[in-house]
């Protein structure tokens, strides 16, 4: 049985595993006892981030061969858990790349245009002009924190666009290939002085024990005051709670945040972001449009059957 717990382009599922024993519940996630009783049965199991696939659920699952992870993240796996079993673990390399460099030159454009922010004037009747002559993005700098393929799309964009791009990236040596692309060149900078030098800064690093709150207060105060903040990578990665002090106070140009320490955001904790001025929040929407969540489903139904395929030659 291939038991699949959250939502997925549904054609995807009819077309690619027609014949195949599935079960198909964009909800299953948030249904733990029959998500447990279809565990029992299961050779393989599709999930996004929010399923938990720790030791608890594992126990439940003896015939589990293979995840299908619908993106890229893997802070919601336990990978040590699942090597123990036996459990390949197959993440859409590639498939949101592109959905979410184009977030993050998107967000960016806004907030450094700031053209969001005239509605309310204009249905009033005023003519804020001069107050909303923003910035090009043409010149800035970008600086990406973390230098993986959907960084590297990111950076092709920038570059078309006339950016400089620099990148902090402490798993890449200085005289890597990479940094020289056939696109154009982004320069390997020290942490901080991407930190000091940068319009424009976006995180593209994984969860881990290193990351959690590499952008807090100390690391928020060394940007430029007109700065822009863009996290599409993972809440906990940045401190909500120093981004939004320092909007407020106008030590940070503006922020999208697309990723929450606590996801789904409930009401309780979106009302530390109400009347936060030049943020930009987003549902966690960075890698899923209509065409990546197609490209992760099918790359996803690929990667499961060839793993279950191989199993049974
Ligand atoms: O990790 C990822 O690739 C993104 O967060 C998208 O994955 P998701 O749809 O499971 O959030």
């Amino acid at each position: 049985m291939i038991v699949i717990t959250e939502f997925m382009d549904e054609a995807a599922v009819r077309e690619g595993l027609s014949g195949r024993d599935v079960v198909y519940d964009p909800m299953l996630v948030d249904k733990p006892d029959e998500l447990a009783g279809h565990l029992a049965h299961a050779r393989a199991l599709i999930v996004r981030n929010r399923t938990q696939v720790r030791p608890a659920l594992l126990d439940l699952a003896p015939h589990l061969h293979v995840v299908g992870r619908l993106g890229v993240g893997l802070d919601n796996i336990d990978m040590e858990a699942c090597k123990a079993r036996g459990i390949a673990v197959c993440p859409a390399m590639g498939a949101n790349d592109d959905s979410v460099a184009e977030y993050v030159i998107g967000t960016a454009m806004l907030l450094l245009r700031g053209a969001y922010r005239a509605n309310a004037d204009l249905v009033a009747g005023t003519w804020p002009r001069n107050r909303l002559t923003g910035r090009e993005i043409s010149g800035k700098v970008l600086g990406l924190i973390g230098f993986g393929s959907i960084a590297r799309a990111t950076a092709q964009r920038a570059v078309a666009l006339g950016m400089t791009v620099v990148a902090y990236d402490p798993f890449l040596t200085a005289d890597s290939p990479v940094w020289t692309q056939s696109w154009g060149k982004v320069t390997p900078l020290s942490l901080d002085d991407l930190l000091a030098g940068s319009d424009v800064v976006s995180l593209h690093v994984p969860l881990t024990a290193d990351t959690r709150r590499m952008i807090d207060a100390a690391a928020i105060s060394r940007m430029r005051n007109d700065a822009i903040l863009i996290n599409a990578a993972r809440g906990g990665v940045v401190d909500e709670a120093a981004t939004v002090a320092a909007l407020k106070s106008g030590t940070l140009g503006g922020a999208a945040l697309d990723v929450f320490e606590t996801e789904p955001l409930n009401a309780e904790a979106g009302a530390a972001f109400a009347d936060v001025p030049n943020l930009v929040l987003t549902p966690h929407i960075a890698g899923v449009t209509v065409e990546s969540n197609d490209r992760v489903s099918w790359l996803t139904v690929r990667n499961v059957l060839d793993h279950l395929e191989r199993e049974q030659a």
